[in-house]
């Protein structure tokens, strides 16, 4: 059978939709959380909101629906002052999880593309080194 090109499936809906999005956010979650160098960013953090969070995070990123309505991601995140060493391992956990779930190669490539889109919005200002 070859690709047409009609109704081509979004990322979203090729990985499994909704559920699909759950058990990338519940591995993901308890990869993060038990990582010494992040677990300390969520502490005192309500559970259902961070989980919310990140599933939103993913379907958007997916080309799912986007229903995300909180902060933009400058606004969330600068305040936390995060080094690029954090992004990156937090990059990786999410990278892990995708292959650990049998996501598509491509569809990795594609959520890769987008966490270095988003990383000047995520990363603190200034924390970056080299260049
Ligand atoms: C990789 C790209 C990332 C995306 C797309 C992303 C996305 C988001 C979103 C959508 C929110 C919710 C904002 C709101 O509710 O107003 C959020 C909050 C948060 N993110 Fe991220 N995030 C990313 C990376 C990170 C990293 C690297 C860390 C930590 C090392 C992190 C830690 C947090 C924390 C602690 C909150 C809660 C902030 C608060 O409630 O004040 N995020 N993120």
């Amino acid at each position: 059978m070859t690709v047409t090109e009609q109704s081509i499936p979004s990322h979203y809906e090729r990985i499994g939709g909704a559920a699909a999005v759950k058990a990338a956010v519940e591995l993901f979650y308890d990869r993060v959380l038990v990582d010494p160098e992040l677990a300390g960013y969520f502490t005192g953090l309500d559970m259902v909101a961070q989980r919310r969070h990140l599933a939103l995070m993913l379907t958007v990123v997916l080309g799912g629906p986007n229903e995300y309505t909180g902060r933009g991601l400058a606004e969330a995140h600068q305040p936390l002052g995060i080094p690029q060493a954090h992004y990156e391992l937090v990059g990786g956990h999410l990278m892990a999880v995708l292959t650990q779930l049998g996501v598509p190669v491509d569809v990795q490539e594609h959520v890769r593309v987008v966490l270095g889109q988003v990383q000047d919005q995520v990363v603190a200002s200034g924390s970056r080194s080299g260049v």
